[in-house]
């Protein structure tokens, strides 16, 4: 189905919109509509919409150079787009006030690629950056949310007194995913959280998400090019290519997709040897 039409048009509904009747009802936390984006005299999104409904994990693919990366941080704020509305938990990026924008933001939290860790400060410092930008928090009570983040993310107490530098790549995966998730948010970003990991640290990383999305009821926002994870973890798939969003959908609605590099990608010889292991 194409992003915009049909799913999630239905009357809005508290916060987003909701899906029509007799649907499973989906209220989209995020709702782009008509968004362009350029750089000089090149275009990299035009007119692209695109729904995140609330506790799904959506996996967004595409490309290398697509502009993944370039919608995730127009989405943030980092990069000012020349056109379309933006909505996140039913408010309008471009006419909330400042008080209504720092509310959204701390409502999401986000693991930037390669971690994005400030190599100056320890791992319970960079977990509480995102607490003294938001909160007015004493620092017996950050450092208690620190370990207890530590915690959820599955690493040892005694990483938090140390430096990015002396953390493993998924480790440093672990503590970023630890800071995005500093401010309790309900929509995380995640920018190819699994990219540098071995199999198995991928595949524990997943693990991991999926599981804070079942108990935190998080909605998961996640760039990737990891086959496994998208077929593992997310409830949907959303595939840029053209400017815009090709086509969403599950991973076995991908397999039956068409157009060129769909194709390639969900049923290429990788995506394959992926299937037939899975049937072994
Ligand atoms: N600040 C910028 N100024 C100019 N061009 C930019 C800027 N940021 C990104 N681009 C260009 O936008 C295009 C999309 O980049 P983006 O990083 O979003 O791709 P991507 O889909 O995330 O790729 P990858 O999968 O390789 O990470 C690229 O051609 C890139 O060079």
């Amino acid at each position: 189905m194409r992003e915009g039409e049909g799913e999630g048009e239905g009357e809005g509904e508290g916060e987003g919109q909701v899906s029509g009747v007799g649907e499973e009802r989906k209220i989209a936390v995020l709702k782009a509509r008509g968004v362009t984006v350029g750089f000089g005299e090149t275009l990299i999104l035009e007119n692209l919409d695109l729904d995140v409904y609330r506790s799904e994990i959506l996996g967004f693919v595409g490309g290398s150079g697509t502009g993944k990366s370039v919608l995730m941080r127009t989405i943030l704020g980092l990069v000012e787009k020349r056109a379309g509305k933006i909505e996140v938990f039913g408010d309008d990026l471009d006419t909330a006030t400042a008080d209504e924008r720092a509310a959204i933001e701390r409502r999401w939290g986000v693991l930037f690629q390669q971690g994005a860790l400030f190599s100056s400060l320890n791992v319970r410092q960079n977990i509480q950056v995102p607490m003294r930008e938001h909160m007015n928090m004493s620092q017996r009570l950050m450092d208690e949310m620190a370990l207890l983040k530590l915690e959820m993310v599955g690493l040892p107490r005694d990483s938090a007194e140390k430096a990015p530098s002396e953390l493993s790549g998924g480790m440093i995966k672990r503590a970023s995913l630890a800071r995005a998730l500093a401010l309790d948010p309900d929509l995380v970003f995640l920018d190819e959280p699994t990219s540098g990991l071995d199999p198995i640290g991928a595949a524990a990383f997943d693990d991991l998400i999926e599981r804070l999305r079942d108990a935190l009821g998080l909605t998961v926002y996640m760039v990737t090019h990891d086959l496994d994870s998208l077929h593992s973890i997310c409830d949907r798939i959303a595939v840029l290519g053209e400017r815009r969003v090709l086509v969403t959908g599950t991973f076995d609605e991908m397999m039956q997709v068409d157009q060129p590099w769909v194709k390639s990608y969900f049923r290429g010889e990788r995506a394959l040897r992926r299937v037939e292991q899975d049937e072994v």
